[in-house]
């Protein structure tokens, strides 16, 4: 069993690349099904959610193999149809499977999804869209059947927004009959990278306006390769590692035009950055402001994933700080970690009430993703050594978060506690 040990004050600076991005490679992942041929997946991030959706593909029949972060799938010969809950059970994306299975081999059945527990997160959007293409749907025994002669073409207007079922809904309709106009989708960065990878197997998609995707069905997709883009999510991950001890880092390829709302607020509380060369050099020297409210927004708002990281940043800046989650209604797990930490934290339903402070280390406990790197967050500014447990947590999204704050001059290392 692995455990994260920090010791707090360094200031961090240095250069980093960060990793192909978590939330753009599954969807993609789930998408190769859709062709007979090889996908090859460029610069894709060896964490554990990554694992858990190849594992998956093998069940399916799909043959996979690595040279160095470049990931092959070949996908000729694609039989199963079904995936047990104990493999859909470790991730949320698992639920877009539904929609390349019907469009592959008319029939899906799949245990529910999982992912980090934030919220309900239900999966009527994904239903409604799947059943507005003509699936069958019915759930039985804690699993979801979909059967389709032919899925068609429809016009769906989603009532809310959903990135999971936008990628849904796409991954149906490109091999559906007819013609799919999709309307209120989600406007996140990871739909439009899901679209540019189905256009390059050959799909016919256009983004007619903001939030409109009309999808010409085809009878056949092609194998193809495509570069993972860089992670928003981890960039603005490490921005706040190095902003919560007051650093610098430079990101090497940063995503350009994903982190709008991100470094809007990073500038509010004093930190400075450029873009230069593709690279992104931020400052958090001068960080010193609280954030009288901020409230995380669907896409170009500023985003959940970063809610987590920028509220333990927020914890050792002096003055009352206010965050609203919008999106998933358990999203402050962390606050009871960081109390025990000493920061000064309210949280009253969907708001939280932050009080700068100084932080002291102690032994903490991750239990999701964000929250497990918010942590980390806390500790490197905190007085004194952290031991955060709870790590399989930050790896479903982090490659190697210990190797990669080293870089940037953090002492903090991964202890094997079953081996010492
Ligand atoms: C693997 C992946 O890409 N995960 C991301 C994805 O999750 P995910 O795709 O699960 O997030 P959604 O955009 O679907 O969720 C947004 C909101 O819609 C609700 N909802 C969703 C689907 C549905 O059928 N019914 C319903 O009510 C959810 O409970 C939530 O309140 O987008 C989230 C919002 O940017 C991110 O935090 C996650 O990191
Ligand atoms: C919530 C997240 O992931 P998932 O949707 O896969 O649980 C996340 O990446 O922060």
């Amino acid at each position: 069993m692995d455990e994260i040990h920090v010791i707090g004050g360094n200031c961090l600076k240095g250069s980093i690349t960060v990793q192909g991005s978590k939330n753009t490679v599954l969807p993609i992942m789930a998408a190769s099904l859709l062709q007979r041929e090889i996908c090859v997946l460029r610069g894709c991030p060896r964490i554990l959610d990554v694992c858990y959706m190849e594992e998956i593909l093998h069940i399916l029949g799909v043959v996979t193999w690595w040279k160095g972060h470049d990931l092959y799938l070949d996908c000729s010969k694609v039989y199963g149809m079904e995936i047990a809950s104990e493999y859909t059970g470790r991730m949320r994306c698992s639920v877009i499977l539904l929609g390349a299975l019907l469009g592959r081999n008319q029939r899906g059945v799949i245990g529910y999804p999982g992912g980090c527990v934030i919220g309900k997160r239900p999966i009527d959007l994904h239903l409604y869209a799947l059943k507005s293409l003509g699936a069958i749907i019915s759930e039985k025994n804690g699993k979801i059947q979909a059967d389709c002669k032919k899925l068609k073409g429809q016009e769906i207007n989603f009532p809310d927004r959903s990135v999971g079922a936008t990628e849904q809904a796409l991954l149906a309709a490109v091999l559906a009959e007819g013609e799919t106009v999709l309307r209120n989708c989600a406007r996140e960065p990871e739909i439009t990278w899901l679209c540019r990878f189905l256009q390059k197997m050959g799909a016919r998609i256009c983004h007619e306006k903001e939030g409109c995707i009309r999808v010409q069905g085809v009878t056949s997709l092609h194998g193809t390769k495509m570069l993972i883009p860089a992670d928003r999510i981890v960039t603005g991950t490490y921005l706040c590692a190095a902003a919560a001890s007051r650093g610098s880092v430079t990101v090497e390829n940063a995503p350009e035009g994903e982190m709008e709302a991100f470094l809007e607020v990073y500038r509010k509380m004093g930190g400075q950055y450029e873009w230069k060369s593709g690279k992104l050099i931020a400052n958090g020297a001068g960080i010193q402001f609280s954030v009288p409210f901020l409230e995380t927004e669907a896409y170009p708002g500023f985003p959940t994933d970063l809610q987590s990281p920028l509220l333990a940043v927020l914890t050792t800046v002096p003055g009352i700080s206010r965050i609203r989650e919008n999106i998933f209604e358990n999203r402050f797990k962390i606050c009871s970690e960081l109390t025990k930490m000493g920061a000064h934290i309210e949280v009253r339903g969907s708001e939280v009430k932050i009080c700068g402070s100084r932080l002291k280390g102690c032994r903490l406990r991750a239990e999701e993703l964000r929250g497990g790197a918010a942590l980390v967050i806390a500790a490197l500014a905190a007085d004194g050594e952290s031991v955060i447990e709870g790590v399989p947590f930050i790896r479903r999204g982090y490659e190697d978060i210990c190797r990669d704050l080293r870089y940037l001059q953090a002492e903090i290392y991964m202890e094997d506690i079953l081996s010492v």
